[in-house]
């Protein structure tokens, strides 16, 4: 049960913005919050426990006509509270004042909104210390002066400052981390940061003083600018003339050479050589495998790129090559060994044979790749690229992927509700943000599919072989009609959908003809039925409410006409919403 201490403090937040009696008993009836019952026990109203029942987790206070100055000293300077309290709701009432610097006491806080209150001042700086947040809504309120810098809160999904009287510049924040970012109606000024520019024009409006892209007022130039712009074309023009004098020298020595070319590979180059049976990775110095069914790759150099993580630790190619491997599976486009370094660290490698790439083009994608990073997504450790093959080295996963859990025979394993929700909300942040990162650069996972949604140690979905698939026009593998799908953004989204609909109907995409995303849309247009969804949750007893929900969610995935899908952000945003919901329906009411 909830300490007393508790207790008594949520119950004085409630009486500063509610009418208590003076022995701090609230008198709205409303709320059956008093101190000698458990709020999580007894299911005080608006509130939301932990799975033990021992703390508050959440207060879901909205729309309910409360007024006077937000207090947050009861919540966020009483441990008993603020260790535990991570949804603090407030939206849509009539609460006034200041947001106080005590917020920053609140350290577990992942949802704070205040949205549409009578909230005025300067938001205090102390918010930035924050950084658990994911949703920071304080929009339609009277908050004035700056926004403080918001660039070390890295999860923060939501930032919703609209229709207040904002000044100044818009602050550091990891926008590509953000799915929704709106300060419209304010009066900030000057750039829209670069890397804000991926929100559309409606995140920015009715800003007088902010300029360029999206917008289309432009920046003007600063005064120094122009002198710095001379300054920088006549540095790239000095670059340019070293470069050229670079290559007109490395020609000249390459002519030179070129009578002693024909001798045979130097002594340093290897030839990597796989046993076609899966079982092992070899290595034959200078010249080629003897083994009978060895595919041998022509001489390459020992050029493993090894992209930093903390597993790679001085990982070597020939270390993964001396390693025994084991054949995990063989998808359309090469296998995927599990292989176990000398010092114990397991590795699974990924092999690709014929992908028309130059090896330049396969390094800089893949560096591309590791530059966005997000926790749901797995990055790779370490790559090597001949003419003939490509290897990726990856963290071996050894808790499996969704497709094994939904699919294969675990005896005795649930996949819940929640869990399933999350995994959900967790794969459509992923893809949102490298979405987001790699607008530019065009590159889509390319593959989005079950198997390929691995579960870490703490069983988070993990989206992994992202990038892997060149834009060749690959048919998707859930779609049979004519129309060829290629790595696109929507050729995810269309995976996302059908991961969806497998978490919640629990059937394989294709069986034997059957295929899932069809099935779904011929239930759809005879009559709804929940007969869609996986028995095991109708059994649980799963809200069919938010089950339809993530449905209609799934199906515009699924959507035939590519241009018609949501984008990632859009998908991100509804899922969350329904999260929300979810984590609301267990805040108890009277
Ligand atoms: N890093 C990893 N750790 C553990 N298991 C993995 C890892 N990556 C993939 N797997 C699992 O290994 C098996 C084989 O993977 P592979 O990628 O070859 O197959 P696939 O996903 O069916 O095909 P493809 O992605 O090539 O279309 C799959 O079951 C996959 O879930």
């Amino acid at each position: 049960s909830v300490e007393d201490e508790a207790k008594r403090s949520l119950i004085s937040f409630l009486c500063s913005l509610s009418t208590c009696s003076t022995t701090n008993s609230v008198l709205d009836p409303r709320f059956n919050w008093t101190i000698d019952s458990d709020p999580c026990k007894d299911k005080w109203s608006r509130v939301g426990c932990n799975k033990k029942e021992s703390s508050v987790t959440s207060l879901y206070l909205d729309q309910l006509n409360l007024s006077g100055p937000l207090k947050l000293d009861p919540l966020c300077k009483v441990p008993a509270v603020a260790d535990s309290l991570s949804k603090l709701v407030l939206d849509g009432n009539s609460i006034s004042g200041e947001v106080p610097p005590a917020i920053s006491s609140c350290r577990q806080l992942t949802q704070f909104q205040v949205s549409r209150n009578h909230l005025s001042g300067k938001l205090p700086d102390s918010l930035s210390a924050l950084n658990n947040l994911k949703k920071l809504d304080i929009s339609f309120n009277n908050f004035s002066g700056h926004l403080p810098n918001m660039g070390r809160i890295s999860g923060l999904k939501l930032f919703d400052a609209q229709n207040n009287s904002l000044t100044g510049k818009i602050p550091e924040f990891v926008f590509s981390n953000l799915n929704y970012f709106n300060v419209s109606y304010n009066n900030l000024s000057g750039p829209i940061p670069r890397s804000a520019r991926d929100f559309s024009v409606d995140s920015f409006m009715g800003n007088p003083f902010l300029c360029g892209a999206p917008l289309t007022s432009k920046c003007p130039k600063s005064k120094g600018q122009s002198t710095k712009d001379i300054l920088m074309y006549l540095g790239y023009a000095l670059l340019g003339l070293v470069l050229l004098s670079v290559i007109v020298y490395k020609i000249y020595q390459r002519k030179k050479n070129a009578g002693k070319r024909d001798e045979a590979v130097t002594a340093n180059d290897k030839v990597v050589a796989l046993d076609d049976n899966g079982d092992k990775l070899n290595q034959e110095s200078g010249e080629i495998s003897k083994t009978g069914n060895s595919i041998v790759s022509g001489p390459v150099s020992t050029s493993l790129v090894v992209l930093t993580s903390p597993t790679a630790n001085g990982l070597r190619f020939e270390d993964l090559l001396r390693a025994p491997a084991e054949l995990l599976g063989r998808g359309k486009h090469g296998g995927l060994y599990k292989v176990i370094c000398e010092n114990g660290t397991t590795f699974a490698v990924k092999r690709i044979k014929g992908w028309a790439i130059s090896s330049d083009e396969f390094k800089k994608r893949m560096q591309r790749i590791d530059e966005a990073k997000h926790p749901n997504v797995l990055p790779v450790i370490a790559f090597y690229s001949s003419k003939q093959e490509k290897l990726l080295v990856y963290e071996y996963q050894q808790t499996g992927s969704l497709f094994r859990l939904l699919h294969g025979i675990q005896m005795g394993q649930t996949f819940e509700w929640t869990m399933r929700l999350n995994v959900a909300v967790g794969i459509a942040n992923a893809l949102a943000a490298m979405h987001q990162h790699h607008r530019e650069s065009n590159i889509a996972h390319g593959n989005l599919k079950s198997s390929n949604i691995l579960f870490n140690k703490n069983m988070e979905p993990i989206i992994s072989e992202y990038g892997l698939m060149s834009q060749d026009g690959d048919t998707s593998s859930d779609d049979s009609s004519s129309q060829a799908i290629t790595a696109t953004f929507e050729a995810d989204i269309y995976g996302l959908g059908v991961i969806l609909l497998e978490l919640l109907t629990g059937k394989l995409v294709q069986n034997n003809g059957f295929n899932l995303a069809k099935w779904v849309h011929s239930v759809l247009r005879e009559e709804w039925t929940v007969e869609v969804f996986d028995k095991s949750l109708i059994s649980e007893e799963a809200s069919e409410e938010r089950m339809v929900d993530l449905l209609q969610v799934a199906v515009k995935c699924v959507n035939p006409e590519p241009a018609s899908r949501p984008n990632a952000n859009q998908i991100a945003t509804m899922i969350n919403a329904i999260k929300d919901n979810e984590d609301r329906s267990l805040a108890f009411e009277p």
